[in-house]
């Protein structure tokens, strides 16, 4: 009942002869409104906000208490511009961007044009944008993309936003990003592992906004991609082509 499949075991599905349904598409929009908002909840500091009403820190008015980084006039780099990379720019345009960039393994044209979206490489896309947005899905040449060596060709002031897969990121390294104010804040729904561990250090940080994989979770998609998993299911015990079969 997901999208992504890289958590599957392929190779030895394969040789069984075990066939997938899985339920790509459905829960694109859910994704790409939950991006958003995450988006926005870590440049303008939500969590922190809400917790410093509730700690008392809210006090005599600050002229930069509280302040972050807004969309307009920004520069926003997609890495990977699928289908939950475009509805993301969709979403997102309407804030007033000025320039989307994006990166990923081939160039998409289609995709592109209707946010006049620059394909560049990734060492660019981590210069110029104010926003770097994560919906690549995860695969031997995504993982720990987001390293070091990315980081540290953010500007100060960017903000990293991951609602693709943990793994596409090196953890160590973003933490080290975030502590050193090497870029300005971090929100992650995929986390590596999944639970994150309560203990874990990104969790200590202020500047990392942190959420348990809900990409999906609305309760009008949820319902739908329940629908589908059991159709796929039960075609499949019936020997009957899948509604939306992975092939292998
Ligand atoms: O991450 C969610 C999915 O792949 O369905």
């Amino acid at each position: 009942m997901s999208a992504g499949f890289d958590h599957l075991a392929l190779e030895e599905i394969k040789k069984r002869g075990i066939r997938v349904g899985y339920i790509p598409d459905i829960l694109t929009d859910a994704t790409a409104e939950l991006t958003v908002a995450l988006l926005l909840a870590t440049c303008r500091r939500l969590p922190e906000s809400v917790e410093e009403v509730k700690n008392g820190g809210w006090t005599t008015w600050k002229p930069f208490w509280m302040c972050g980084y807004g969309l307009s006039d920004s520069t926003v780099g997609i890495i990977g511009l699928g289908r939950i990379g475009q509805a993301v720019a969709r979403r997102l345009k309407p804030f007033g961007v000025k320039r989307f960039l994006y990166a990923g393994r081939h160039l998409k044209p289609e995709g592109a044009a209707e946010f006049e979206a620059e394909f560049v490489p990734l060492t660019r896309l981590a210069e110029e944008s104010d926003f770097v947005v994560v919906t690549c899905s995860l695969t031997p040449d995504t993982a720990g993309l987001c390293n070091k060596d990315f980081f540290g060709k953010m500007k100060k002031t960017s903000v990293f936003i991951n609602t693709s897969r943990g793994a596409v990121v090196n953890q160590e390294d973003l933490y080290q990003a975030l502590v050193s104010g090497q870029i300005a804040a971090a929100g992650l729904d995929v986390t590596t592992p999944e639970p994150l561990p309560t203990e874990h250090p990104l969790l200590s940080l202020k500047n990392c906004v942190i959420l348990p994989h809900i990409g999906s979770a609305t309760y009008a998609t949820r319902s739908t991609m329940s629908v589908l998993a059991v159709n796929n299911l039960l075609a499949g015990l019936k020997g009957e082509s899948m509604p939306s079969e992975l092939h292998l």
